[in-house]
Formats: C-alpha cells, sequence, structure tokens
C-alpha cells in the first residue's frame, strides 16, 4: 500500500527505508517519466489545497453574495410578484452584466499575475530515469527522490536516504527557532510527531546547512503542512496599502448607510409607495458602493506586473507592487548587486605575501568537502585550478554559519587527519596561536606577526580585494568526528584573495533611485575596507558606516537617531539586517530589501518590499515579493517607477468615486426631500451606475506624468477625504441648479425630470475623469486612448439613449433640443468649475510634499 495513502500516519515514518522504497516502489535511482505521469494522474500536483483556486464558476456566483445586490435582487422580485416585471428583469440583467464585468477582468489580471508567478516557481533537483534534472517542485509525486542542499525549500514531506550534516528550520511547522539536526541512519522511532523524527524532513521547512538524497513519501494535500490548515498558511498582513483600501470601503459604507436609512425615512414620512421607495435607496447604494475597486486595485496592479515582466521583473505578490511604489529606503547586499556576480580568486598568499602552492591546497581542500552552502567564494576557489585531491577523504565537518563566519572540514589522507578551517580572517586570526612560517615550520603568532598579517590584510582590502584565511590544525587519530570547540588554537596559512570588481550599471542604478528619492544603505556581511572600496568605486559617498560589532552595543533609539545618515552596515549578520530593516521601518520609512542569499531570508521577511533574484537560494525567493530575472539594480528603478503608477491610477478611480459620483448620489437623496417624485427611477439609477462603472474601466490603463512618479508615493486616505469636503458641497450646489433649471426652465414632470437628471448626473460624474486624472491643466495631458473613449462612450450612450427604442423600457422620454444645448453648457461650467476647485485644493489645501531626492523622516 503507498504510503501516501497510509491512514496510520506515524507508523510510516519509522519504518526502515528500505521498506518504504519498497512500499513505494521506488529505488534511490529514481522513478522513469512514464511512472512519475501515472502517479502525477493519481496523486495530483504536489500543491496544499490552501494555494489551489476554487473553481471558477463558484468563484463567479460567490459575487453575488454581496448583501446589497442580494437585497435589491430581493426587492425587485417583489416588486415583479406584484406586478412590475420589466423593473426585475433590468435589474437582473444589470447586476449580472455588472458583476461579469468585473469578474472578467479580474480573472483576466489574476491569471496574468498567476503565469508571470509560475516562470518563478521554486524548482528542486529530483532523479528522473536515473538522471537528475531540475523540475518546479509541484511536479513532484511520491516514490521520487530529490537532492536538497543548504537554502532549499524541502518540497514535500520525505525520508532520508542519505544526510551529510543536514540541519533544517522547522519552525513553521513546530514553531521552534532553532535548527535540528536530521540523520538517515536514524534508526525506527516511536510513533509520535513526524517532524520531531530524525529521519524525516518535511514540507514546509528549510535546509540551513548540509545536503540530503530524499525519498518524496507525501506531497501535496497529504503532507503535514497540508494538513494544517487556516492559522499557518494565513495570508501575509495587509500592506498599509490593503488597510487604506479598506479604510475607505468603511468609510464609503458608513455614509451609504447614512444616506439610506435617511433616503427611507424621508419617503416613509411622505407616506411614498414604500416598495419604490425602498428599490431606489438599495440602488443608490448600488450606485454609492465602489463595488469596483478590488476589481480596479487587482487589474492596476496586474497591469503593472505585466508592464514590468516585460523588463524581466516578476511580481509575486501583488501588494508588492504598491509598497515599491511607497518605498524610499532600499537597503542592499553588496554581492552581485553592486558587484559582478562572477567571483574570481586571484592570489593564495602566505604570511610574506608571497604565492603559496600550500594555501591553495587547503583552500581547495575545504571549498571542495564543504557541503553546506557553496558561495561564490568556494566556487572561485575550485574554478581557480583543479587539483587532484581523490587521495583524501573527508571525515566531519562544521558548516558554515553566519555568525561564525568560517567553515571547517576534517580530513585525511591516510596518514596525517588535519582540520582546514576557512572564513572571514578577523575571526580566523583571532582563533589561531600560530602561523605557518618559513618552510612551513610553525611559529607562535605574537603580537608583532599578528600585527603583521593584520597589516597584510587591511592592505589587501584597502585595494579592494576580498579575503578569506585560512588555517588549519593537526589532529589525532581518534579525532572522529569535528566540533565547534575544535576551531581553536589554529596554524595560520596563508590569505585567498578574490577580485570582486563593482558593477558599471550599478553606479547609475543608484543615482537614479536617489535622485527618485529613494535612498540605497548598503548592508553587508564582508568587512569595513573591502565595501568602503566598492562606494568608493561607485563614487557613493559613505556618509556614516556601522558595523556588525557596534551594533550589538547600540540600543534601539541609538540606532534609530543614526539611520539618517548611516548608509553602509558593515559585517553585518543575518540577524543584524532584519534589525537594521525593523529600525528603519519603525522609524516610518516604507523600506525595501534586496538580497539573495540564505542570510537574508528573514530580512527580506522583514521589509516592506522584499526583492531577489531568480538564481537565488529558495528561502530567499519564498520570501521576496519580486524577482528579478536579471541581477540588476537598474530594473529596481523601473519597477518603483511603475508601482508609483500603479498607485497613482489607483488614487484616481477613488477620487472620482468619492467627488462626483458620490456628490450626484447625495444629491439625489437630498433632492427626494422636496420633489414630489422620486428624482431617478430605480432602474435608472442601476444603469448610470453600470455606464459609469464601463467608464472607469479604462483607468488603470491611464498615463502618469513624471511628476507624479517623481517621489515616493504613499496611499493618502486624508487627501482624498478632503478632497471630497472641499468638492462635494460645490457640486451638490450645482446639482440643485440643475434640478431648479430641470423644474422651472423646462417645466419638467416626473419622467422628464428623471430623463434630464439621468442624462447630465451621468455625462457629468463621467467626463469630470479628464479634470481629475491629473494635476496639470486637462489639456496639457493626454490621456489613454482606451479611457478617453470609454468615458465619452459612456456619456453619448446615456445622452443618446431616450432618442431609442429602449428609452419606454426604462420610462425615459424624449427631452426637447433646447435640453441638450443645456446639457452642453451644464456639464462645461462643471467641468471648469471642478479644474478650478482642483487648483485651488492642490495649490493650498494638500501641496505635494517633499524635494526631489530629499531625505527626510516621515511619520
Ligand atoms: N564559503 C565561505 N567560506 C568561508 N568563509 C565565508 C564563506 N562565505 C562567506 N564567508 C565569510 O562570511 C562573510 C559574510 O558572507 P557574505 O559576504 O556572503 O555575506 P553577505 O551578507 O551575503 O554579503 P554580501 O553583501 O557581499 O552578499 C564573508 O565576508 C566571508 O568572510
Ligand atoms: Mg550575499
Amino acid at each position: 500500500m503507498p504510503l501516501v495513502e497510509d491512514s496510520a500516519t506515524d507508523e510510516a515514518w519509522s519504518r526502515p527505508i528500505s521498506a518504504v522504497l519498497e512500499t513505494l516502489g521506488a529505488t534511490p535511482a529514481g522513478l522513469s517519466r512514464t511512472e512519475v505521469e501515472t502517479r502525477r494522474r493519481r496523486y495530483g500536483l504536489n500543491q496544499p489545497l490552501a494555494r489551489r483556486r476554487r473553481p471558477l464558476w463558484l468563484q463567479f456566483l460567490t459575487r453575488f453574495l454581496n448583501p446589497l445586490v442580494l437585497i435589491l435582487l430581493f426587492a425587485s422580485g417583489l416588486s415583479a410578484a406584484t406586478g412590475n416585471v420589466t423593473s426585475f428583469v433590468i435589474v437582473l440583467v444589470m447586476v449580472v452584466l455588472s458583476v461579469s464585468l468585473d469578474f472578467v477582468q479580474e480573472m483576466r489580471a489574476e491569471k496574468a499575475v498567476d503565469a508571470l508567478r509560475r516562470t518563478v516557481s521554486v524548482r528542486v533537483q529530483v532523479r528522473r530515469d536515473g538522471v537528475e534534472v531540475s523540475e518546479p517542485v509541484d511536479q513532484l509525486v511520491p516514490g521520487d527522490v530529490v537532492r536538497l542542499a543548504a537554502g532549499d525549500l524541502v518540497p514535500a514531506d520525505c525520508r532520508l536516504i542519505e544526510a551529510r550534516d543536514l540541519f533544517v528550520n522547522q519552525a513553521m511547522l513546530t514553531g521552534e527557532p532553532y535548527p535540528v539536526e536530521k540523520r538517515a541512519d536514524a534508526v525506527a522511532i516511536p510513533a509520535g510527531n513526524a517532524g520531531q523524527a530524525p529521519g524525516t524532513v518535511l514540507m514546509g521547512t528549510s535546509v540551513i546547512s548540509g545536503s540530503a538524497i530524499a525519498l518524496v513519501c507525501r506531497t501535496g494535500d497529504m503532507t503535514a503542512f497540508g494538513q494544517l490548515s487556516g492559522t499557518l498558511q494565513a495570508p501575509p498582513p495587509p500592506t498599509a496599502f490593503e488597510l487604506g483600501i479598506r479604510q475607505f470601503g468603511f468609510l464609503i459604507l458608513r455614509l451609504t448607510i447614512f444616506l439610506v436609512l435617511f433616503v427611507l425615512a424621508v419617503n416613509v414620512l411622505f407616506h411614498r409607495p414604500w416598495l419604490e421607495s425602498l428599490m431606489f435607496a438599495l440602488a443608490l447604494a448600488v450606485g454609492l458602493t465602489p463595488e469596483l475597486l478590488p476589481m480596479i486595485v487587482t487589474v492596476t496592479l496586474a497591469r503593472g506586473a505585466m508592464r514590468l515582466a516585460k523588463r524581466r521583473v516578476i511580481v509575486k505578490r501583488l501588494a508588492a507592487m504598491h509598497n515599491v511604489g511607497a518605498m524610499d529606503v532600499l537597503c542592499t547586499d553588496k554581492t552581485g548587486t553592486l558587484t559582478e556576480a562572477t567571483i574570481r580568486m586571484v592570489r593564495h598568499l602566505d604570511f610574506r605575501s608571497e604565492e603559496s602552492e600550500r594555501v591553495f591546497r587547503l583552500a581547495y581542500l575545504n571549498s571542495h568537502f564543504e557541503s553546506g552552502i557553496k558561495s561564490p567564494l568556494d566556487e572561485a576557489i575550485i574554478a581557480f585550478r583543479s587539483l587532484d585531491v581523490s587521495g583524501w577523504r573527508k571525515i566531519d565537518e562544521v558548516p558554515f554559519d553566519f555568525e561564525r563566519r568560517r567553515v571547517s572540514v576534517l580530513v585525511t589522507d591516510g596518514t596525517e587527519r588535519l582540520l582546514v578551517v576557512k572564513g572571514a580572517p578577523e575571526d580566523v586570526l583571532r582563533q589561531s596561536t600560530h602561523y605557518e612560517g618559513e618552510g612551513g615550520v610553525e611559529k607562535p603568532l605574537d603580537p608583532a606577526a599578528r600585527a603583521e598579517l593584520d597589516a597584510l590584510f587591511q592592505k589587501l582590502g584597502e585595494d579592494g580585494f576580498r579575503v578569506l584565511a585560512i588555517a588549519s590544525k593537526a589532529m589525532g587519530p581518534e579525532h572522529a568526528s569535528a566540533a565547534l570547540g575544535d576551531e581553536s588554537a589554529l596554524a595560520f596559512a596563508g590569505y585567498a584573495v578574490f577580485l570582486d570588481p563593482p558593477k558599471a550599471s550599478a553606479m547609475a542604478a543608484i543615482r537614479d533611485l536617489t535622485g527618485a528619492g529613494v535612498a540605497v544603505r548598503i548592508l553587508t556581511g564582508d568587512n569595513e575596507r573591502v565595501t568602503r572600496h566598492v562606494c568608493a568605486e561607485l563614487r557613493l559617498p559613505v556618509t556614516g558606516l556601522i558595523t556588525g560589532d557596534d551594533l550589538r552595543a547600540m540600543s534601539e533609539d541609538a540606532l534609530r537617531a543614526r539611520l539618517p545618515k548611516v548608509n553602509v552596515f558593515c559585517r553585518v549578520t543575518p540577524a543584524q539586517k532584519e534589525r537594521v530593516l525593523l529600525a528603519f521601518k519603525r522609524s516610518g520609512r516604507v523600506v525595501g530589501f534586496l538580497g539573495d542569499g540564505i542570510n537574508d531570508a528573514s530580512a527580506l521577511h522583514a521589509a516592506d518590499v522584499g526583492i531577489s533574484v531568480d538564481s537565488a537560494a529558495d528561502v530567499a525567493k519564498e520570501a521576496a515579493g519580486l524577482i528579478l530575472l536579471d541581477h540588476d539594480l537598474s530594473v529596481v528603478h523601473e519597477a518603483v517607477m511603475e508601482g508609483r503608477r500603479t498607485v497613482q491610477n489607483v488614487t484616481k478611480y477613488i477620487l472620482m468615486g468619492s467627488s462626483s459620483n458620490f456628490g450626484n448620489m447625495f444629491s439625489m437623496a437630498g433632492a427626494s426631500l422636496f420633489l414630489p417624485f422620486l428624482p431617478m427611477l430605480p432602474t435608472q439609477v442601476l444603469l448610470n451606475n453600470l455606464l459609469y462603472d464601463a467608464s472607469e474601466a479604462g483607468v488603470p490603463l491611464d498615463n502618469v506624468e513624471a511628476e507624479a512618479l517623481a517621489l515616493p508615493v504613499q496611499w493618502d486616505l486624508r487627501l482624498i477625504q478632503r478632497f471630497m469636503l472641499v468638492l462635494g458641497p460645490v457640486s451638490s450646489l450645482f446639482d440643485f441648479l440643475t434640478f431648479y433649471a430641470l423644474l422651472h426652465l423646462f417645466n419638467a414632470d416626473e419622467a422628464l425630470f428623471q430623463t434630464g437628471w439621468f442624462v447630465e448626473s451621468l455625462a457629468t460624474q463621467v467626463l469630470v475623469i479628464f479634470v481629475i486624472r491629473t494635476r496639470r491643466s486637462p489639456w496639457l495631458s493626454r490621456p489613454n486612448a482606451t479611457l478617453a473613449g470609454l468615458s465619452l462612450g459612456a456619456a453619448a450612450v446615456g445622452a443618446l439613449l431616450p432618442l431609442t427604442p429602449l428609452a419606454s423600457f426604462f420610462g425615459f422620454v424624449v427631452p426637447p433640443a433646447s435640453f441638450y444645448l443645456f446639457l452642453a453648457a451644464a456639464v462645461v461650467t462643471y467641468l471648469v468649475l471642478v479644474e478650478i476647485i482642483k487648483r485651488v485644493f492642490f495649490r493650498y489645501v494638500a501641496p505635494r510634499r517633499g524635494v526631489r531626492g530629499q531625505v527626510t523622516l516621515r511619520r
């Protein structure tokens, strides 16, 4: 029986691996491709349920679960029962149309973004037909054999076949933050929590160090991770932007409830037909709710994501689009971002600064046998020249970590047993008591010798070289394993020297970002001298520098006080990277982090915008919201611009909805106070709203001017509220003048009044987009063609509808020709009025904040 269907779950984990292989019909050489196909049909994709989508038709139907829509349908159903079938049909058609418009657009946008997301899916090394290939994680089936290395996410629930110094982080499943060692040879464990079994690794955990070959036992929903529902897989907390949108929704909701109750009360007071009054109030409520808002937000963000994809930037989380537009500090690592991705080893020096074959051999042994994180430095050592190490065997290893900054391997060639250490010079020298002097003779590392070695290291750093120190220690044959404590009393052998030249494009990229109001900060695990050298080459003045040691001694307040000045943080540990990021956040900055290593994952999590690269460690990729397909700082600037563009366009929609549209509905509620009839029929209100919505569908495509993108764009609910308060009363005053004109100039009866007000209110609230969409004068800013077409089209449809056969259906009458003259005059007057208000508003009430590139702390 296959293990995945085994319900006595824990028992399965405690059988010997050979038995598990047998039940799964697997071998360490992997499955055949045909077998994989068969199993995939049976077990499905390796995707936990929470990430899967509900079927389309269900998603479509749930859109109707909006209480407003339900009450409206119910009310119109009632009115159909009392004989008014036409209105019921119209309401139904209108509701379906508007939900479909919304649904189709949002679906298309999400599908496009999903497709993009898949291009950067996490991959796994898996054996198929006896060869190791790289496949997307969702392609795994039970029985697959995978290879895991440091930085990988464990792709499914697996049993270990082989493991070397394997440590995993299980915090996601068990909450314990410390690395847990896993062993393949672990004897059968008593039934219990599978996560505690030393011979298993589970989906949702990640490899911290070491490597393993593992057998996939459970995939998708059957994994422990897949079985967890709710809490642990909860979506990330909402961003400031999402909260703002929600807040705006509540604001409108409160006003809507107030208006609806008001209208109902008035109508009841005047003894009007209650069903029609209810429907009118509900239609008003539908007109008021910015029901398109979620769709407009999604579509706008998705449009931005598509545009960025052309620049080879993949947006994994749509909300990151907004944050990247609001970002005013970008923290970045150094290697690969500011420097070329390929590091070269150039020299291997002994204590006299002379080339030494021994230093190279020790470095090579260390890099060759190290099984933890393979850093570019190791690759550089191995690529320098190949060396025959077949006579050597690794006995044990103390894996690399970013706190110690060194890695040791215990190796033997049959005669001698050697601990070879390689790491950051400061740290390795601190652990050394001797050095290999003339002829390889060990000499005590007295203060004078120490000073000399230090000076050599300093000199290399000032010349821009990256340096690792190499040391060793002879171990007795009784030493069968290596431990942290063995890394002491070392004999320093020499330095491996690397060239990691600055990237030509980085200088321009930093300039662009700074010019756009995004301060660039460097957070690196490397030392001060090398970092200063890189900064000098990039002509990036170091305005302040803090080291990891400084940080350790620094209080939160002291750190925050220094943040505005300090632009380089060096020799920082992963935890310190996170701390600096959080400090930026607490001082009110919107902070991005760009990094690619295992050591960057927690900082990426903490950042408002996590940016990583496609080649990054799984854990870093997983934590990031944006993935750069090319490791290049200059595309970050593009992403920033795109993010700002999306926020500006969403803001346009909201300004429109909260000013003109809102004003109209408000006036209508007021009009019902003194009119002896309804200012518009419920179906007319709905039609008005539908046409308005259709015109707004072009907003996500709109152009945004350069000056609106020059500085970080923060979501600003206060601005919207103030705009509403300023424009609202003026707009209402104008509406009441229109009512007056209709009643007294045209002696309108009920039907004509409703027709006239329908046409006029639609034209004004749709056409005002041309004024609101820009801070410039409308004629100095070109709108997007689709937006312009949709807006003019909607206004025209509204104006001409009363002249068509459909008119009687909606209760319209043909207005006199003079009405159209009046309409033109009214629209022009209204637009001019709004333009004047807009200028006053942006001049005196809400001027643009900040100066280009200025570094200020914002609260
Ligand atoms: N493979 C390795 N072997 C030994 N020491 C290493 C190795 N990799 C890194 N180190 C040491 O650890 C330090 C920190 O690592 P690293 O430079 O990768 O950190 P980082 O924060 O990712 O820096 P960067 O900003 O350059 O990406 C290095 O400066 C080096 O001294
Ligand atoms: Mg790095």
